[in-house]
């Protein structure tokens, strides 16, 4: 069986592959310093509560942290005895290359939602990640990456705003009734609320009138359900598109060695 692992900036999703679906998927805080030995606890504890027995024999990870690979490589060695395949390094091969300047360095989990977006969705899309960053990237019609956008996230623009200004609190994020806010807790929620939602089909729009084609909009993360509601952003939500993207591109790297 295989486990993927997506290691973002705020959390690490877990997930086991049997060969046909996946059994179940858990998401602990990324944090460079826990040890495989950690992992394992956690992960064995997870899989016992559920009467889960996979035997697992491959790994791969999708790391925008690259001080936690570390710690997973060995997780992957010493309790699955296997190398994990690790997306953005050489070894690990993708079904088509990103089409970027030369020597720039492409978020491994973009890599991943582009090779799971366009299996779903085809070429011509636009995949919206709202994680630590929001990130916007553009699938060629052939399933390349060929760039995109990186906003700042929506909680980090909320905690921003707290941490700069004395007199601003911390604030959920949350979808305010009016533009209008009658008081500080929500102004600042319709300043993130509606900022984003303006963000969204700005750079949308611009992303179509540069690509001069129809493009649809696939969004994933768990925000991506907040800005939907009533509003047509979005083609498509897909919550497990990066763990999805981690099984195709092993597959494919297994394909390319049998
Ligand atoms: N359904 C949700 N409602 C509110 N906040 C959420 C939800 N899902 C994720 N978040 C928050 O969004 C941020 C990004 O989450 P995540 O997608 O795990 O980021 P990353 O992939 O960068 O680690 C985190 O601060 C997380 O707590
Ligand atoms: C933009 C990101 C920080 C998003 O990461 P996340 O929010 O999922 O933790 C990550 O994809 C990254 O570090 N990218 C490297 C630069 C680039 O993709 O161009
Ligand atoms: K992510």
């Amino acid at each position: 069986m295989l486990l993927c692992i997506d290691c973002g900036n705020t959390n690490t999703v877990f997930s086991i592959w049997d060969g046909e679906k996946f059994l179940d998927t858990w998401r602990m805080e990324t944090n460079h310093k826990r040890t495989a030995d950690e992992y394992y606890v956690w992960l064995s504890g997870l899989m016992g509560l559920k009467g889960i027995h996979a035997d697992i024999t491959e790994v791969i990870i999708s790391s925008t942290v690259p001080r936690v690979v570390f710690n997973l490589r060995v997780l992957a060695s010493r309790y699955f005895e296997c190398r994990p395949l690790v997306v953005g390094k050489p070894e690990c091969a993708l079904p088509v290359s990103p089409r970027v300047d030369q020597g720039t360095t492409v978020g491994p989990d973009r890599l991943v939602n582009t090779v799971a977006g366009f299996d779903r969705h085809g070429g011509d899309i636009i995949v919206v990640d709202f994680g630590t960053a929001t990130t916007f990237d553009v699938v060629s019609k052939d399933g390349a990456y060929i760039g995109g956008v990186i906003a700042p996230g929506v909680n980090l623009s909320l905690e921003a705003l707290h941490m700069a200004a004395a007199a601003l609190p911390h604030v959920d994020v949350t979808m305010p009734e009016r533009a209008i806010g009658t008081n500080t807790v929500a102004c600042i929620q319709s300043g993130v609320f509606w900022g984003y939602i303006g963000l969204v089909e700005g750079i949308v729009r611009q992303i179509r009138l540069e690509r001069d084609r129809p493009m649809k909009v696939i969004a994933t993360g768990g925000l991506a359900e907040l800005f939907s509601q009533g509003f047509d952003l979005f083609d498509a939500i897909d919550y497990d598109l990066t763990i999805h993207g981690l099984r195709l591109i092993n597959d494919y790297n297994k394909g390319l060695k049998a």
